[in-house]
């Protein structure tokens, strides 16, 4: 739950982030009222979805909304639509404090740096109940109520794992949209069927936006840093870079002229049961157990599977891995947030075309 303790009201009782001019706007009405003027004085608006817990990846996409727009809107949500019931909807880490410190930092670099049409001016941080006028209809697959639905791509892949995310993601983005009306929005291709399914919706459904996709912004290792990552603990940490690994040497394979589904896709799987293997000859106290959910080589523009890739098309690689829990934690071991739950990684590399 969004805090107010690190903002403040103003002479005209309009809520701000302390020491800037970010707004903090609470309910779809404040939103719309915030937006009206930008319409008529048609100044671009940007908006930068995200569930908070904001780290680097974040903060790069609302560089690249600042560079090319005059507004920019950041939405703080968890969107419990998304969450499958046995989910970690209850332990999805919220550091709203954190958040709202680096948006005041992020939008003073932003000032101090000429080249940006616009800075933060938003922050949209709503309840459940506003945005479910409703009610909330439930987080089970036979739940009902007004959902917004994108398939086939929304069924395969995250969507066989997670059989109401992106239900949930499309729902609450179409509401997003109709309530910011932003003239582009910026999401992640760490998450890259996700922006699949949005271009899909905002196509399919004529919404007058620009879908801008920011790349994937990585720690030094090569791990692509992700909210969730906060549950890994060290252990697991250092073996989390497998997934990355396993994708990197299946471009390598591509990037040799490999074009078979076998030789591509082949060369991350082998380099998972390596990883696998070897983690397994450890004891129990030091190792890191992992499933693996898929390892996919897909079409850019579906993401169905391809048996081989057309240079002229390129495809996509896209993984997840299940990081189980640690086995027989020592002495003040470091397990991880909420003590170290299993922990999906998600990662992907697109496969250019080749001339
Ligand atoms: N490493 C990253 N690089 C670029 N964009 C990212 C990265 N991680 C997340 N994003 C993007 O930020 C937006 C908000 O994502 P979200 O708040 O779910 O963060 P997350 O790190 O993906 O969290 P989670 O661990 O729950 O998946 C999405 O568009 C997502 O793709
Ligand atoms: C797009 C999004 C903010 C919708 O809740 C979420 O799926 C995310 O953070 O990627
Ligand atoms: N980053 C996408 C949001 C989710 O996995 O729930």
């Amino acid at each position: 739950m969004a805090s107010s303790c690190s903002s403040s009201l103003s002479a005209g009782g309009l809520e701000k982030l302390p020491a800037s001019s970010i707004r903090v706007l609470r309910s779809v009405d404040a939103l719309r009222r915030w937006r009206r003027p930008h319409t008529l004085d048609q100044r671009s608006v940007a908006l930068v979805p995200t569930m908070g817990a904001l780290h680097e990846g974040h903060l790069s996409l609302i560089r690249a909304a600042a560079r090319e727009n005059h507004h920019v809107v950041v939405s703080v949500y968890v969107n419990p639509a998304q969450f499958g019931i046995r989910e970690d909807l209850a332990s999805y880490p919220v550091t709203w404090d954190a958040d709202v410190a680096e948006l005041v930092r992020l939008d003073r670099e932003l000032a101090d740096d000429g080249h940006n049409l616009g800075r933060i001016s938003a922050v949209f941080a709503p309840t459940t109940a506003d945005m479910y006028p409703a009610g909330f209809p439930g987080q089970e697959v036979d739940s009902k109520g007004s959902f917004v639905t994108i398939t086939p791509v929304g069924e395969l892949l995250e969507g066989k794992t997670r059989p109401t995310f992106f239900r949930g993601v499309a729902t609450v983005c179409m509401k997003l949209f109709n309530i910011v009306q932003p003239d582009r929005v910026y999401f992640g291709q760490k998450d890259v069927q996700q922006t699949v399914v949005i271009k899909s919706m905002v196509r399919d459904f004529m919404l007058p936006i620009e879908v801008v996709i920011g790349p994937t912004t990585r720690a030094d290792d090569g791990l692509a840093l992700s909210s969730r990552n906060v549950y890994l603990g060290e252990r697991r940490r250092s073996v989390a870079t497998v997934l990355s690994k396993a994708l990197r040497a299946a471009e390598e394979a591509y990037k040799s002229g490999g074009r078979d589904r076998a030789v591509v896709r082949g060369a991350a799987v082998k380099l998972l049961d390596d990883a696998l293997a070897t983690q397994m000859a450890l004891a129990p106290e030091k190792r890191v157990q992992f499933e693996v959910d898929y390892i996919s080589l897909a079409d850019p523009d579906t993401m169905e599977e391809l048996k081989a890739v057309d240079p002229a098309r390129g495809g996509i690689l896209s993984g997840a891995v299940k990081m189980l829990p640690v086995e027989a934690p020592q002495e003040g071991e470091d397990l991880g947030h909420s003590g170290g739950p299993a922990v999906r990684l998600i990662d992907n590399i697109i496969l250019k075309p080749v001339a």
